[in-house]
């Protein structure tokens, strides 16, 4: 359904228990999405010493790997790192975490994940502040003249993505409004409507 679907990609959400308080996937099912998927695979790992593991996540089929900065002793060698295996490469923050401290990474990044509900679990109410904090992450990437992708993760739906958009949001992630939804083919085609 994913494949034939209007989504641009996969998201794959790697839990570890530690970083964030639940598990869910790992090297081997990200891997077997991989051998069926058609669109890019986007890997968010929500883990702890994520360094570690990126070539791993990386020969299991990812095309882009996000890191946290809360989740890292040294971002920027991860990011290098990402860049090194010839994925994209994204910094998640999380939603107690501001953008500012962002500034001296920005250059290196093909995108910023916001997160919009803790991390750690779907279904999430979406936190009102995101909209402030893309917008203020939107002029610090075109004050700086860069192209990085900014991406909105938790609680998203058709009540909040026209003002995300708006407010500077290129890539939406949704869980709960997809797959709850009655038809998921015809709920991502409604969100992808909204994007333009
Ligand atoms: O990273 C996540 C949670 O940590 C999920 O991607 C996010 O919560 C999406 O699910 P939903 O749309 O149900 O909020």
């Amino acid at each position: 359904m994913i494949n034939r679907s209007e989504a641009d990609l996969i998201h794959v959400d790697v839990m570890d228990g530690r970083f964030v308080p639940n598990i869910s996937l790992g090297l081997p099912v990200c891997a077997a999405i991989a051998r069926h998927a058609t669109k890019p695979l986007d890997v968010h790992l929500m883990m702890i010493e994520p360094e570690k593991y990126i070539r791993e996540f990386r020969k299991a089929g990812a095309d882009r790997i996000t890191i946290h900065i809360e989740a890292c002793a040294n971002l920027h060698s991860g990011i290098m790192l990402i860049k090194e295996t010839g994925a994209l490469a994204g910094v998640a923050v999380n939603p107690h975490t501001p953008v500012e401290l962002l500034v001296d990474i920005l250059p290196d990044l093909d995108t910023v994940l916001l997160m919009s509900v803790n991390p750690g679990f779907g279904g999430q109410q979406f936190i009102g502040r995101t909209y402030s904090k893309v917008k203020r992450l939107a002029e610090m990437r075109e004050s700086a003249g860069l192209d990085f992708t900014i991406g909105i993760d938790g609680g998203v739906s058709l009540s909040n993505a026209p003002a995300l958009v708006a407010a500077g949001a290129d890539v939406l992630i949704a869980g709960s409004f997809i797959f709850n939804a009655p038809s998921p083919e015809q709920a991502i085609s409604e969100l992808k409507k909204t994007t333009g």
